[in-house]
């Protein structure tokens, strides 16, 4: 016995859609019908009517903050995942920035056992690049590779030495895995919350200046080119990052990168006030980065979104805006947002967002997921492209309501996540 989804519309070239009916047996696609052809037969099967509701393979989250071990107040695998199925992702890649972080094989255990237990949908753990993210010696690269991370990164902070990011590379490079990095120069940020721009300049505020982000960007694509690594940049925010990583890209240099939809939507002059809820890292910035953001996105300069989900609790929020954590939750807005608003405004086809969000980083990072396929897993995501809602984080699965996204009238809500055959959210 098998799900038929009926009546769906499946994303073609462009703008198309085409109708289709879906069977899935066990965790795969068996069969993609025509819609045009007359209804299957369904006895003894389940039967899910789309409706003409669009059908996305399962989205995929390359850097999320699941927060557990050591931080289950903000969030935990459980929480977290729930969320990411309401936001219509079947596979994350979860940062190590964790209490303790995931630098030994049993961290990477107890994550991915947490996630078989208690998470709905796939869980794939990264591991530091230094002990403890603490910059000074490299975890054991081929240890956690066999316990089951996908790269590595020390998310959170940047890995301030040259030398360690070399060593890192080239260990990486031998046995095939890549780097994944968060780009920060600490000497450059010392202490600002927001960035340098009209927001910081009109409160008397230190900023942060888009160098302390482009710099490590431009270092790393230099080490990467000297040692072979594919090296991934995390959450571009500068213009100055996406020029660094078109003109590497143009001389054949193995680095791919990501953005996020707050990086694409927002820039440091809509913040209202002194709004925990708008300080994230990298900081917003200007329109001007905004606007390389999304050319470096259009022109495959930027591979992928993501959404760098990070939970924090509305307590850690109301410290005010210096002593507060950097992040902004990400699951359960990013399709509806980036939909919304490029999508329904015409400037991108359906088939880009939806690329960039499912096929892409499946290639990227070499993974199996990421296409509608008969004989593929069965890894699929309906979304309702025409009921429009406001976002309220009280409907959050996740632990965290710390979003600057409140109110906006969204469409292109996901209403079901299904993940290897089974369904893991029903709106
Ligand atoms: N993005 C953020 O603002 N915060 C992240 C860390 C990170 O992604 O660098 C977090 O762990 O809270
Ligand atoms: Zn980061
Ligand atoms: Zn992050």
């Amino acid at each position: 016995m098998g799900i038929w989804i009926l009546n769906a519309s499946v994303v073609g070239t462009g703008n198309e859609r085409a109708a289709k009916h879906v069977l899935v047996e066990g965790q795969i696609v068996a069969r993609i019908l025509d819609g045009g052809a007359a209804i299957p037969d369904t006895t003894g099967h389940t039967v899910i009517d789309a409706a003409g509701k669009l059908l996305t393979p399962g989205l995929i989250d390359m850097h999320v903050h699941l927060r557990e071990p050591g931080f289950e107040h903000k969030e935990t695998i459980a929480t977290g995942t729930r969320s990411a199925a309401q936001g219509g992702f079947t596979t994350i890649a979860c940062m190590p920035n964790t209490r303790p972080v995931i630098d030994t094989v049993e961290t990477v255990k107890y994550v991915l056992d947490k996630a078989e237990t208690e998470g709905v949908v796939r869980v794939l753990p990264y591991g530091c690049i230094t002990k403890g993210e603490l910059g000074r010696e490299l975890t054991d690269f081929d240890a956690l590779k066999e316990a089951g991370v996908i790269g590595y990164t020390d998310d959170g902070v940047g890995v301030q030495s040259a030398q360690m990011m070399k060593d890192a590379m080239a260990k990486a490079a031998s046995i095939g895995m890549p780097i994944i990095a968060h780009c920060e120069d600490n000497t450059l940020v010392e202490g600002a919350a927001f960035s340098e721009g009209a927001f910081a300049r009109k409160h008397g505020l230190k900023g942060i200046p888009n160098e302390s982000e482009a710099i490590h960007v431009g270092r790393d694509i230099l080490l990467s080119e000297a040692t072979g690594v594919h090296y991934h940049v995390c959450h571009v925010s500068t213009e100055q990052s996406v020029r660094l990583i078109r003109q590497a890209k143009q001389i054949g240099i193995k680095v791919t990168a990501e953005v996020c939809p707050h990086h694409l939507l927002l820039s440091d002059e809509d913040i209202p006030g002194m709004d925990a809820n708008w300080k994230m890292n990298p900081p917003l910035r200007t329109p001007r980065d905004v606007q390389a953001c999304i050319e470096g996105l259009l022109d495959g300069t930027i591979d992928i979104v993501v959404t760098d989900h990070a939970p924090h609790s509305e307590e850690e929020k109301a410290r005010g805006v210096q002593l507060a954590p950097f992040g902004i939750v990400g699951f359960e807005t990013a399709f509806p947002l980036l939909y919304t608003k490029f999508v329904a405004t015409g400037a991108w086809t359906l088939e880009f967002l939806v690329d960039k969000m499912t096929k892409l980083p499946a290639e990227v990072f070499g993974l199996p997921w990421g296409t509608i396929a008969e004989g593929k897993p069965a890894d699929l995501t309906l979304i309702d492209l025409e009921t429009e809602r406001e976002v309220d984080p009280a409907s959050f699965a996740s632990k965290g309501r710390n979003t600057p996204f409140t109110g906006w009238k969204l469409q292109g809500w996901p209403t079901l996540t299904m993940v290897d055959g089974k369904v893991v959210y029903n709106a």
